[in-house]
This record gives C-alpha cells, structure tokens and sequence, in this order.
C-alpha cells in the first residue's frame, strides 16, 4: 500500500479558493464542536460517492456494454487495516464504478462545483456556524472533503473503463494531506490494483479517530447511514480465526487480498458471507473424545472474508410495515443529505395508470433551505429520484418537472415495468412521468391534508413550514387550487390559523366580503393595531391580517373563496352588509355630516392635492382622526411597499401615476380633532381685505401633518421625510413656546487634516485592546456595617453621602441647608 515511489513523478496542484476554504473548515473542526460530532458521516459520504459512481457505470453500460458488460460485480467494500504498532491504521473504502482519469481526479477532487458551496462556507466561517453546523452539513454535504474529518492524508486511486480512446487506462492516485494546501496527481507506483474500472479511497486516520479501524463501528456506521440508500452490495473486510491441520496450507494470510478477486467468487456462487462461519464452527465440532487416529495437531490461521452488511432490499422495496420510523428517517437523512428530520412520509406501491407499477416513498422535509424562495418559479427540483429495478435513471423529469410549489418534495420511486435502457426522452413519450408527477402532487396533498386535521406541535411545524408555499401552490397549480386553498391557513384579528371555511362560518349576517389588511413584513399583532381595523375589529367582524409578501399574491389571485370576494379593508368598496338594515338613517347622517363638513373637505382636498383624489366621511374609523384609503384601481400601501422591494420597473409609467395618486383621504367626524379642525377652517375670515396670513400658514402647516400622519397611519410614506419632520419640529417649538425661527447651535469641531498614510495591517486586524477590568473588589470582605460598595477605580470620582432613615423612611437628623 505504499504510494510513495521515488521513481515517480507527482504533478503538484493548488487547491481552488473555495475548497481550501472548505478544507480549512473541515481541518480546523476542533472549533466547531457540531462538526467534529458529526464526523461519522465521513463514511456515508464516501459510501454515498462511490455508490454514484456505480449508478453512472451501470447507466452508461445501458447504452454501452464496452464499459461493463455485466460480468463483473459492481459493489462497494470497506477495510480496516491497523498498523502493527497499534499507534494508527487506515481505511480504503473501494467501488467498482465509473472510476475517474487523472484530469477528474483534479477537476473534481480540486475544484467545487456545487451551488450553495459560498453560503455554506460563509456561515461555516462565521460566528454561527459553530452553532449550526450540524444543520450546515446535513444542508449542503461535505461529500469527498469530510475524509479530513477523520483523516491526515488521503489517496484516492482510480481507473475509468478502457475505450476506444483510452484502451490502456492507467491507474492514477490523487493524495493530499491535511498540512498541505495543494495536492498532488501521479501513476499509481503500484501498477492496477483496482481492476477494469474503479476508485479506492484511503484514509490515514487521525489519532483521534481511530474507532474507525473497529469492524463493529463500521458495521454500525453502515447500517445507520448507508444499508438502505444503495443498491448495491456493501462489504466488510473481516478476518475469522480458523483451526485447520498443521500441514494445510493456509487459504490466505494475507491482509492485503485484492477485494475484487476475492469478491468476484463470492458474488459468482451468491454465497452468504455467514456460510464460511458456518465451516468454521464445523472445524470446532470436531468431537474430542474420537480415539484413534490420533487427532491432527491443528493450528490457527486467518481467514479473509468479505461480510455482505446491506443484505437487506433498499428500504422501499421493503413491507411498509416491517419499516421502523427511525429507518425511514436514516435513509431520508443519508439519500438526501438532510439532517433535519422529516416532518412526514409515505410509502406506498402504486400503478401509474398506464400499467407501469412502482414502489415509492414520498417525504415532506421538516425545512426549507433558505434557497427555496429565491430560486425562479422555473426551478426543477433534482429530489426525485428514478429508478427501473433499483437501477438509477434519473432525477431530471425535463417538462414534467413538479412545480415550484412542489419543488422541495423528496421521492424515491422504483418502477418495475419499464425497460432498463430506457432514456429520458423515452420516459419522456410513455407519459409515464406525467402521470408520476400527478400521482406525487396528489400524495403530497393528501399529506398535507392529514396534518391539516392534527394538532399540537406538529402542526404548527407544520403550519410554519408549508403555509405560505401551500398559497404559492394555490396560485401556481390551478388544477389542485381549490383543495390548496382549503389547506391555507390565516391569522386574523380574532385567532391564529384559520382556514377561508372557518372564517366563513365565523361571517356576520349580511356579510358579503371576506376582510383583509396586507402589510408585508408586519406581525399579525401590529396589523391589527391598523386604523383599516379599528371599526372591523370593535364590531366583531374578522379579518384576516396578511404579513407574507405570497399572501397578498394569494388573495389578488384567488379574489374569491365559495362565492365570496375578498376586500382589502384599505381600499374603497368596503361594506359591511348590515347598511340596509338602517339604509336611510345612515344615508341621513352621512348627508349631515358632509354637510357640516363642507369647508373643511373643501378646505383639505386644497391640501391634499398631490396626494389623494379626494376627501370624504368616512365610515371606517372609530378613534382615529383620519386614514387613507385607496381607490379601487389605486395601489394600497402593501402593493406599493411590493412594488419598491422587488424594484418593479414596469409599473414606472403614467399608470403607475395614476395608481399611486389613486387614494382617498376619510376623515373621522367624531373625532375632536377633526371638529376642531374644521372650527379653525371656519373661522379663518374670507374676506381678502381681512386674511390673516400667520393663521393661514399655521393651519396649512398643521393640516399638512395630519395629511402625512394619514398617510403613515396607513402604511403609506410620506412624500419627504425631512419636510414632514420639520413642520412637526416648527408646531413642538410653537406648543412649548420656543422661538420658531431660534437657530440651533451647529459649530462643530472640524476633522482633522488629511492623513496620507493607509492604516498598517495590525491596526486593521488587531481591535485596541482594553485592560481587564479588575473585579477582585467584588469579593471584598463584608464585615456586616450598611454600606455602599464602588469600584476601586471609580472612588476618586464618587462622593456618596448616606444618612440614617426612620421607618417612614424619614431623615432622622435634619440637613442644615434644608
Ligand atoms: N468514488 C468515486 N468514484 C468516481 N467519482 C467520484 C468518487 N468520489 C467522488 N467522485 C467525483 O468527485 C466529485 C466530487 O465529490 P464530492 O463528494 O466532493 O461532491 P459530490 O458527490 O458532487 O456532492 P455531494 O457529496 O454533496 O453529493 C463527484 O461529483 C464525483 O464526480
């Protein structure tokens, strides 16, 4: 096993940025006490690797039978070899796949090719990623860099099949070590071990980590993280004790034996590995009393075996019922490297309807990565994975891809009835998969469903993971609309998590429209502090509150729910369907007040010019003085809040204008600030002759607050801030009768020259360091008087003077100076 050949010549490479970074991380994880707990999943990684690699041997072979013409076993074998020492050991973990050529074993072992590899590392690096590490690897996976979890050096020996191109492949090693930062590619000094094709990875093992030289851990390893997702068999390099006669020849001492060969037998007569035991125990049988002939003198010998540790079909091949609940989670976690568990699966056979019959489990993850919201509507999930008799085909459905509400669902599906070699675009014309994706979409609503009817802690999980992507879906998918809407759930002014059926068995007599306020990014609570609520809310009516950007999209789209449309309570149109009932009398009123109101709607439609269309009564208020309202074609404060964040450039012409300007100011005729409002307005003099210019510009300051504070109240913003503030900072100055015209003190201490000389790297990196504080007086000791205790350094400047209290807390000796 010694790769170090004088002879030969390594051809050096740097890492690229990313994966230094990684490996610095992964090194360096002492630091990150989550990594260093997880670092068992070095094995799953590996195994997970090398089980790729068969899948793209054996896919390949489909369409190619030079590559593998299905003579030789493909399988997956791991050895623990210990040094005679006892001081360390290593472990090769071998496939018989696809193999890789000196240039993918730089392109791929050199560079990272994966999304999400800079936020990974981003986080890794930064304060939280100690925290969430093990979150961090079940998120992204550290596939071929988790070895240096383990290991200080690592070499990875492969040969790719002989082709055309290449007929006389030559074997070629990758090692690094975990002190260097570049690796090194060269022939293998030790000629072909691996055979026609394959990789073998071996792992110098830290001091630390030598348990994994112990065939129990490995086994155990294995069967927690790898038994399940492969199909392939997986084998442990064992070594039995057997006692045979003196003069046999030993079947084999060695401890290098070559897997391939060894397995090649195995594989051939389909021999379970437990049989050699069974031989074993035949020798021990061996009864003693016989007499003569004399028994044989025996000795003991070493046997290698190869101990097949995923005998088992894959999970989904495998009874429902004979499936523990932790196995189902294993293998969600090691077949879609995901350390959080899932909130639900469901594992079924089925018929796609055009007589292909499948096995499948169908997972709802318990989160979503951060991703999911910024990847496009187009995104294609690559979490389905198909397979044709447990051969891997492919996790790319092209055009029947799920839709991005569906996006994040994890499947494995195993048909049974399709060809072996059929391709994608075959997949693609049997509509095989068209009727799969019909047939995911429906089990993933059901799911949903069933948690829908549960309570407690899951279902809030559930409800805090899947309720806004249950409204994309509703939007997205008009085919499974209706049931996705009946799904959602809403807060409101009156409970959490309602669904459109409750809120409408909640509906008030005459109520014809469902209320809602949209104010993205805002808390239930804090929308329903909205003035659009007050009189809704003091009369009993719900409405629903709507904080998730989605859910504005939601109610836009849906516009209604079994015959009754949404009304955004910002927005005009507002009714609440009990005005019949006392019609004239409110009619009456109105016509009153507007009456009454006159010169001061006159007056602030004056005012309100560049931002409302109009002023009116409004019916909507019950303390608040005024509000405004949007038009029906005119955006509400959400929309307009939408439209800066996602910087929507189209909405920039003259009907986004007039949409902006489409806005209603309400004004609250009980309110006594309205009142007297309009008592000012009124007892301005018309006269020309008589115009008191300074009340005059007062009250326009004073109207041209309450406008804005309209606006804030609503949501909205105001046109200048620094206006606004200065008109409020102008009547602060009036109302405690300061000069308004008094200038502020503003002589500031100017900065000092130009400085021609760039801050050295020290000053940079190393904060000024501040002497520690000394609390040794803290532990000063007490000797039981009343008295008050500072700190050393603060004496100087701290007079304290005490004096004795009576029991009213009185002074007992009075002060001269009082
Ligand atoms: N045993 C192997 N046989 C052939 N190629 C391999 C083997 N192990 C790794 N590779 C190649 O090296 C690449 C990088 O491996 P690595 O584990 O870092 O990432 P990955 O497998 O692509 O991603 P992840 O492990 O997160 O799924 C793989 O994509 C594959 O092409």
């Amino acid at each position: 096993q010694n790769f170090e050949a004088p002879e030969i010549q390594k051809e050096k490479h740097n890492y690229e940025s990313d994966v230094a970074r990684m490996r610095k991380i992964v090194i360096n994880r002492q630091a990150l006490d989550s990594l260093y707990s997880h670092k068992e999943i070095f094995l799953r990684e590996l195994i997970s690797n090398a089980n790729d690699a068969l899948e793209k041997l054996r896919l390949i072979s489909l369409t190619d039978k030079s590559v593998w013409d299905g003579s030789e076993p493909l399988n997956i074998t791991v050895k623990a070899i210990k040094d005679e020492d006892g001081k360390g050991g290593r472990l090769i973990i071998s496939d018989t796949g696809i193999g890789m050529s000196p240039e993918e074993l730089t392109k791929n072992l050199g560079t990272l090719a994966k999304s999400g590899t800079s936020e990974f590392l981003a986080r890794a690096e930064s304060d939280e990623g100690g925290a969430a590490n093990g979150n961090l690897i079940g998120a992204f996976g550290l596939g071929f860099y988790s070895s240096f979890l383990v290991a200080d050096s690592v070499y990875v020996s492969s040969v790719t099949p002989a082709s055309a191109k290449n007929p006389e492949p030559v074997q070629h090693v990758f090692s690094s070590s975990s002190e260097d930062s570049s690796f090194e590619i060269f022939p293998d000094p030790r000629g072909n071990t691996i055979g026609r094709h394959g990789t073998e990875i071996t792992l110098h093992l830290k001091e630390d980590s030598l348990e994994y030289l112990e065939n129990p851990e490995l086994m155990n390893l294995v069967n927690k993280h790898s038994s399940f997702s492969t199909s392939f068999p997986i084998y442990l390099y064992t070594q039995q004790e057997m006692q045979v006669p003196d003069d046999e020849e030993p079947v084999s001492e060695a401890e290098e034996t070559s897997p391939a060969e060894a397995l090649d037998e195995l594989e051939k007569e389909e021999t379970p590995k437990d049989e050699d035991e069974a031989i074993v125990e035949d020798v021990e049988e061996a009864p003693e009393e016989e007499q003569s002939p004399a028994p044989p003198k025996l000795k003991t010998i070493l046997v290698d075996q190869w101990q097949h540790l995923n005998s088992q079909p894959p999970i989904w091949q495998r009874d429902p019922k004979e499936v523990t609940d932790e196995e189902y989670k294993l293998f969600y976690a090691s077949a879609f490297k995901d350390d959080t568990e899932p909130l639900a699966w469901h594992h079924f056979s089925g018929d796609s309807g055009s007589g292909v019959s499948f096995k499948s489990i169908i997972y709802l993850p318990g989160k979503f990565e951060d991703s999911f919201w910024q990847q496009p509507l187009t995104y294609r999930s690559k979490d389905i994975r198909l397979m044709v008799k447990r051969v891997f085909i492919t996790s790319d459905f092209g055009d029947e891809a799920l839709p991005k509400w569906a996006s994040w669902v994890k499947v494995v599906v195993d048909a049974e009835d399709l060809p072996l070699n059929v391709s994608r675009e075959t997949l693609q014309s049997t509509r095989f998969l068209k009727q799969l994706k019909q047939i995911i979409i429906k089990h993933v609503i059901q799911l949903l469903s069933k948690f829908s009817e549960e309570d407690g802690e899951k279902f809030e999980q559930f409800v805090k993971t899947y309720n806004t992507v249950i409204k994309l879906g509703a939007v997205e998918d008009t085919k499974n609309r209706e049931k996705l809407i009946g799904l959602a759930r809403f807060n409101t002014n009156q409970r959490n998590f309602t669904t459109l059926d409750q809120y409408l068995e909640n509906r008030k007599q005459g109520q014809k429209q469902i209320f809602y306020l949209a104010e993205m990014g805002k808390d239930p609570e804090d929308i329903a502090k909205s003035v659009f609520v007050e009189k809704l809310h003091a009369r009993g009516y719900e409405v629903l509150l709507l904080g998730e950007p989605m859910e504005e999209i939601f109610v836009q789209n849906i516009r209604q729910w079994k015959n009754v449309r949404f009304q955004d309570v910002a927005k005009v149109g507002l009714k609440f369907g009990d005005e019949d009932l006392d019609d004239e009398e409110e009619k009456e009123l109105l016509k009153e007040q507007t009456e009454k109101y006159r010169p001061l709607l006159d007056y602030l439609k004056k005012q309100a010019g560049t931002v409302a269309r109009d002023v009116v009564i409004s019916n909507r208020l019950v303390t608040s003085p005024c509000a405004m309202v949007a038009d029906n074609h005119g955006y509400t404060a959400n929309v307009q809040r939408m439209m800066s964040a996602s910087n929507a450039k189209s909405g920039k012409g003259y009907l986004h204008e007039i949409a902006m300007k489409a806005k209603l100011l309400e004004i609250n005729p009980r309110s006594p600030l309205i009142e007297g409002l309009l008592r000012k307005v009124e007892s301005l003099p018309t006269d020309e002759d008589e115009r008191d210019e300074e009340a005059e510009a007062e009250l326009q300051e004073v109207t041209s607050i309450l406008i804005d504070g309209a606006l804030i109240r609503s949501g909205f913003e105001v046109p200048n801030t620094y206006d606004f503030f200065s008109r409020v900072d102008r009547v602060l100055r009036r109302s405690l009768g300061v000069d308004e015209l008094a200038p502020t003190d503003d002589t500031v201490k100017p900065a000092p020259p130009v400085d021609p000389e760039l801050p050295s790297e020290e000053e940079l990196l190393e904060p000024e360091e501040l002497p520690e504080p000394d609390m040794s007086w803290i532990d000063e000791e007490d000797d039981g008087t009343a008295k008050v205790v500072v700190a050393p350094h603060l004496r100087n400047d701290i007079q304290i003077e005490m004096e004795e209290v009576d029991e009213f807390g009185n002074p007992v000796v009075e002060h001269d100076e009082l």
